[in-house]
């Protein structure tokens, strides 16, 4: 592996979702590379195809045609089990509102993962520090703003020092300012950790922390116009 292998490397993939008459072409020959350390987003209207390319480069779905691999792994061809293991081991996944289990303390979430993952010697604390979180390690997830829990659900997501960090929405439930904080967070963090960053969002206001914008339409990635970082 060198420096100029992208860290996600998906090629010619086509997936078509339902069945009969109410079949849909959700990704239709999407290719994307991103190389490690880089922030890429993708806008597109509803139904385009954003969560099925976010599912098939974090090894939830297979595609049923092309191929996608994490670094030197190629996704198509893991088993279930096989998928899994590579998810918890490589990939880290933040959703729209963090989703944090609503018993356990900010800390506790990360160390749950890190046990999950094999990770016993993960920093929790050094983590939640560069979050910007360890004054609230020790708080559950009601007792926390939205911005603070998605701060959190950023550094549990980076708990197995992915490769590559998948992002849902991760503005959705935020103010104007907390979402650039969020954004401008998973930018630094792309950076400082060189960690490969896919962002859907529909928050145009936070593009321009990022490296790469890519339109979605019909299940085909274009790129953007919009400014960015780069
Ligand atoms: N399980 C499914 N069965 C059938 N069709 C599906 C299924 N999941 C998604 N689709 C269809 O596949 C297309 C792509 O959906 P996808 O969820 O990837 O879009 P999206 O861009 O993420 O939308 P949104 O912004 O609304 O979340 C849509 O037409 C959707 O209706």
């Amino acid at each position: 592996m060198t420096a100029l292998t992208p860290a996600l490397d998906i090629s010619n993939a086509t997936l078509e979702l339902g069945d009969g008459d109410s079949r849909v072409l959700a990704l239709n020959s999407v290719s994307l590379q991103v190389m490690p350390g880089e922030f890429v987003a993708i806008v597109g209207p509803s139904g385009s195809g954003k969560s099925s390319l976010l599912a098939v480069a974090g090894a939830l779905s297979k595609p049923d045609s092309g191929t996608v691999r994490v670094h030197d792994t190629d996704l198509t061809r893991l088993s279930k089990g096989a998928a899994a293991k590579f998810r918890l081991e490589n990939i880290g996944f933040v959703f729209q509102s963090g989703n944090l289990l609503p018993s356990l303390t900010a800390a506790d979430q990360l160390k749950l993962v890190a046990r999950l993952a094999h990770k016993p010697k993960v920093d929790v604390d050094a983590l939640l520090s560069s979050v910007g979180m360890s004054h609230r390690a020790k708080h559950r997830p009601g007792t926390l703003s939205g911005g603070e829990r998605q701060r959190v659900g950023i550094a549990r997501a980076l708990v197995n020092a992915p490769s590559l960090l998948l992002v849902d929405e991760p503005t959705a439930a935020l103010d104007r300012r907390r979402s650039r904080e969020v954004v401008e967070l998973l930018a630094e963090q792309a950076r400082t950790a060189n960690v490969a960053v896919v962002m859907v969002t529909h928050d145009h206001d936070t593009l321009s922390y990022c490296d790469r914008v890519l339109d979605m339409t019909d299940g085909q990635l274009t790129p953007s116009t919009e400014a960015t970082a780069a």
